[in-house]
């Protein structure tokens, strides 16, 4: 049992703590946070990075009262145990417990949700004139890592800030790592900032004024190494020019420095950044010495770091590994991430083509644009943005690529259900919300080498293109040696069912993952005495008209089967067609309903949600005809 961590039960009990219970308090968190995410899985380096930091802003600052703002809230374990959500924390990214973000329904210390990058300093600005206008006297804080300020909306927000409010501080935790290191010219300027001598000769004399002369030295230094550090980069830092004070760079893990810089920024009648600079997965020295791996995994051995391999290739990798084998006789083409080399597995492509890979931070619309203008010139572009991060740049897509009909191919990882990160990661919308999109077409594989094919597809395509493939592994379809196209638009009848005069009892229409659910489903069927069709939709667009019509005509029932919502989604596509060729039939929709999923094993979601081929049956047996006894 920890001596002080089990003991805060709010953040009024953290302000009880003297300086060395502080400390004390910082090795208890440490060793909770790594022994409790080893079983749970989740971002275990950001939130070693920012102990210190969360400490002293709950020892400085009065939550819910005043409002903390996190950018991704990834790094919001620590805010968590300090908001009397200790004694659940090892529920954190499981079904029914905590959510690995912030959620404003799950704790009034949540001042905001989120999930997704460059939100804080937004929604910290809006809290802050809404303050203002309501004269209101609460602090409003925006924690935001280095590399959420390669999103353009948090230079969007800066670009209002001093025009609207005096007060907000932000909190620049600077660990020099994106979840690859932090890319382009804001990290360069980062870290020039905090590798320069002056910085780290002051560092170094505020520990020892600190020591000698308590909180008053600390803000006397906070100002030495604002002077300081405009001196190594002049006036115009680049927070100045935006009309904020910088302070720092300051040690992201000297609790007392923190506490007495906090104190002094509280007081301030201006906008403020605080520099501070920060390790990510300080403590554990398996995430030191691999910060890629252990920004965000599942569990893991607390004393080794050592996690259970993946026998069987991702969507990822195959992915990635198609992505080589087509650049390797095609040189126009070329891949491009926001920010996602891991997760996308790009970072499988780059050893073999780094000068075709562009990794441009968290910047999705840019991502886009990028791969735009690429195409003006006749490259080829892949762009790696999951599903969920794409919805940031649905008009460039629609504006800048298809309007102007450029060959630009999106591959959508976690396209369905991501699973322990939630709502905000689920990819379950971009069918509705490409399908309307013209000259696009959109695909979703039923297996690894099908995702073969569609990438080779798209790249013949002479238009924009999008592939949804979901997180994690597929049925193990081995790929062929070379990709064969498919016919744009054309649907895979897996089994015709039909008797000879055209009739089958119900036609099964399945796209992408949801095909090894209607394998199912046609199995339990036929086991029923049913006659079944199965068909691999392939295309949410176009829609392959001629085989909905074509069995839709003559069949009992009609199901559609998607990992994605109902709404305007696959099985919307499918009831459309039916309605311009004049076909009336029931129709079994299985998706996702109109509600946000909450985080938790894709398994157990489904089931819960009737997206399975179980749910399916009961929803078709009562459609059909007491089968003939045999
Ligand atoms: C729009 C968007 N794109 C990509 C991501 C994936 N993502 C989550 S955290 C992260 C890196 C954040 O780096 P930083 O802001 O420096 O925080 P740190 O993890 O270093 O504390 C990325 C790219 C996301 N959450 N949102
Ligand atoms: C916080 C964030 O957005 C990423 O770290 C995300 O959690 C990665 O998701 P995957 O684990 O599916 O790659
Ligand atoms: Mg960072």
């Amino acid at each position: 049992m920890s001596e002080y961590l089990s003991k805060i039960k709010s953040p009024a009990d953290v302000k009880l703590l003297s300086l060395a219970e502080l400390e004390r308090l910082a090795e208890e968190i440490r060793e909770r946070l790594i022994q409790g995410v080893a079983k749970t899985g989740g971002h275990i380096g950001p939130n070693l990075g920012v102990v210190e930091l969360t400490i002293a802003m709950h020892y400085v600052f009065d939550t819910p009262k005043d409002n903390f703002v996190f950018d991704v809230s990834h790094q919001s374990y620590v805010h968590k145990l300090l908001t009397g959500r200790e004694d659940r924390f090892d529920t954190i990214r499981q079904p029914g417990g905590l959510n690995g973000f912030m959620l404003r329904t799950e704790s009034d210390h949540d001042s905001f949700g989120a999930g997704h990058a460059g939100t804080a300093l937004s929604a910290a600005l809006g809290m802050a004139v809404a303050r203002d206008m309501a004269g209101g006297d609460e602090h409003v804080i925006a924690l935001a890592g280095d590399a959420a300020f390669t999103n353009g909306i948090s230079f969007e927000a800066l670009n209002n800030v001093a025009a609207q409010t005096k007060r907000l501080i932000i909190v620049l935790n600077d660990n020099e790592w994106s979840i690859d290191k932090n890319v382009g010219a804001i990290a360069e300027y980062f870290h020039k900032i905090a590798t320069n001598p002056t910085y780290v000769n002051l560092h170094d004399r505020a520990v020892g004024l600190i020591g000698k002369f308590g909180g008053r030295a600390a803000t006397h230094i906070a100002r030495k190494a604002e002077e300081a550090a405009k001196g190594v980069i002049g006036r115009g830092m680049i927070f100045e020019e935006f009309g904020l004070n910088y302070y720092g760079p300051v040690d992201g893990h000297n609790l007392p420095l923190l506490i007495e810089t906090f104190k002094f920024l509280k007081s301030q009648n201006k906008p403020v950044v605080l520099h501070a600079l920060t390790q990510k997965g300080r403590g554990f020295q398996p995430a030191i010495e691999k910060q890629k791996k252990f920004h965000g995994l599942g569990p893991y051995d607390p004393e080794t770091g050592e996690t259970k391999p993946t026998g069987q290739k991702t969507y990822s990798e195959i992915f990635a590994e198609s992505l080589t084998k087509l650049a390797n006789t095609n040189d126009k083409v070329v891949a491009i991430t926001a920010a996602m080399p891991n997760g996308t597995a790009l970072d499988l492509f780059r050893p073999h083509h780094p000068k075709r890979y562009f990794d441009v931070g968290i910047a999705e619309e840019h991502a886009v644009l990028f791969a735009a203008g690429m195409a003006t010139k006749g490259f080829r572009p892949f762009c790696a943005i999951y599903s969920t991060f794409l919805q940031r740049a649905f008009d460039q897509v629609v504006h800048d690529v298809a309007l102007q009909r450029l060959p630009v191919v999106f591959c959508m990882d976690r396209g369905g259900l991501s699973g322990d990160d939630g709502p905000t990661h689920h990819g379950l919308f971009d069918i509705s919300y490409l399908r309307g999109v013209p000259n696009l077409i959109h695909m979703d594989p039923k297996d690894e080498d099908e995702l073969q094919d569609m990438m080779f597809t798209a790249l013949e395509y002479d238009g924009p293109s999008a592939i949804r493939y979901p997180r994690g592994t597929g049925p193990g379809v081995p790929l062929k040696l070379q990709p064969a196209a498919i016919q744009i638009g054309k649907a895979e009848v897996l089994k015709d069912g039909r008797d000879l005069s055209g009739h089958v009892e119900v036609a099964i229409f399945a796209l992408g993952n949801m095909v090894a659910e209607g394998e199912k489903l046609a199995k339990a069927l036929e086991s029923e005495g049913h006659t079944v069709a199965l068909i691999n939709g392939r295309f949410a667009k176009p829609i392959d008209a001629a085989c909905v019509g074509a069995f839709a005509r003559k069949a009992g029932v009609l199901v559609t089967m998607e990992d994605h919502v109902l709404a305007g989604g696959y099985g919307s596509a499918v009831l459309e067609s039916l309605n311009e060729q004049s076909i009336e039939v029931p129709v079994v929709r299985v998706g996702w309903p109109d509600e946000f999923i909450e985080h938790g094993k894709p398994d157990e979601l489904r089931a819960r949600y009737g997206v399975t081929a179980g749910a399916a049956l009961e929803r078709v047996r009562p459609l059909l005809p007491k089968p003939v006894s045999a």
